[in-house]
């Protein structure tokens, strides 16, 4: 990403216009650290459009998922203020909310990830894709692309659920030729770009929708279980010890950020199949009781 960034940078504006850009200061290793200093330190003020500001004493204060309040710009004081959501001992540490951002966004924009399970809006994306093999492949890739969505979708799930979109897209995969019909209604219900009727529920695919997730579900939490497995053995590869202590460091943050989100996959995998546990004992239920009747007409 940075170094595509910084090309792109480099060829349209830098090279063009040397004098102003000198290759000795405007070169990838100061590119990293601007980079890093601004997305980390930036804040966005609501009461100002989300316009974004470089605050010094404000880039001191850190984060905590346990707090709601925000800096935003206050017209009366004509500055950026602060105020706690609640009292604080002199010497304690006061903390600000970054966002409601999932573990993964954090780590990307700030380079730290909240200890396990504190992070509320904590998410992992689940990636759901048509199969080739459906026999309604082209059909259902035509209704997916008209409401802006691909073959594949990611979308997010947290450890509270997932969104409404999510099920509309897994009911639209497995739905059979015979609901080529719906085909359009579903799309569209699985893009969150459309405004349309997004609880849609058809009972008889149900099942074959949450086993689809499911399945999803469980390969992603294959892929983690094979990096945090991978990740105990992991060659280093270093030369210093400097560069040992900030490889080592590098790599908790991985697995942290993994455990953190296959938490959240294991906690669908168990809904899940919960929920088909559910299904599938009333069917049996329904089963019995309808080779009950036929006992009693037979
Ligand atoms: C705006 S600065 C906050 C001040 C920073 N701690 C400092 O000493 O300059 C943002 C950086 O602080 C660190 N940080 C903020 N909240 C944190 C937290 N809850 N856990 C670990 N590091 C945090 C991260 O390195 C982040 O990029």
């Amino acid at each position: 990403m940075f170094t595509g960034t910084y090309n792109d940078l480099r060829l349209r504006i830098f090279s063009k216009h040397p004098h102003l850009f000198p290759e000795e200061v405007f070169n990838m290793e100061s590119f990293k650290w601007s980079f890093g200093i601004l997305f980390s330190r930036l804040v966005r003020l609501p009461s100002m459009d989300g316009r974004v500001a470089l605050v010094p004493w404000a880039d001191m204060l850190n984060h905590s998922c346990e707090v709601e309040t925000f800096l935003d710009y206050d017209k009366s004081s004509k500055g950026v203020v602060f105020t706690t959501d609640r009292p604080y001992q002199p010497g304690e540490q006061v903390f600000i909310s970054y966002g409601r951002k999932s573990n993964g966004e954090l780590l990307l924009s700030y380079g730290f990830v909240p200890r396990e399970g504190t992070n509320p809006s904590d998410s992992v994306e689940l990636s759901l894709s048509l199969k080739k093999s459906d026999k309604c492949y082209k059909e259902k890739l035509e209704a997916l692309k008209k409401h802006g969505l691909s073959a594949s979708q990611c979308y997010p799930l947290q450890v509270t659920g997932w969104p409404l979109e999510l099920m509309a897209y897994a009911y639209l995969a497995v739905s059979p030729p015979s609901m080529s019909r719906q085909f359009e209604e579903m799309a569209a219900a699985a893009s969150n770009k459309t405004t349309t009727n997004k609880n849609i529920a058809y009972p008889d695919i149900e099942e074959q929708a949450l086993q689809f997730i499911l399945d999803s579900c469980e390969s992603s939490i294959s892929k983690y279980t094979k990096f945090l497995q991978a990740s105990g053995s992991m060659d280093l590869d270093v030369t210093s010890p400097k560069q040992l202590n900030r490889r080592l460091f590098l790599k908790q943050l991985a697995v942290d950020l993994c455990n953190s989100e296959s938490r959240i996959l294991f906690r669908a995998q168990y809904v899940l199949r919960r929920r088909l546990r559910d299904i599938r004992s009333g069917e049996l239920r329904g089963l019995k009781i309808f080779s009950g009747f036929r006992n009693f007409f037979g």
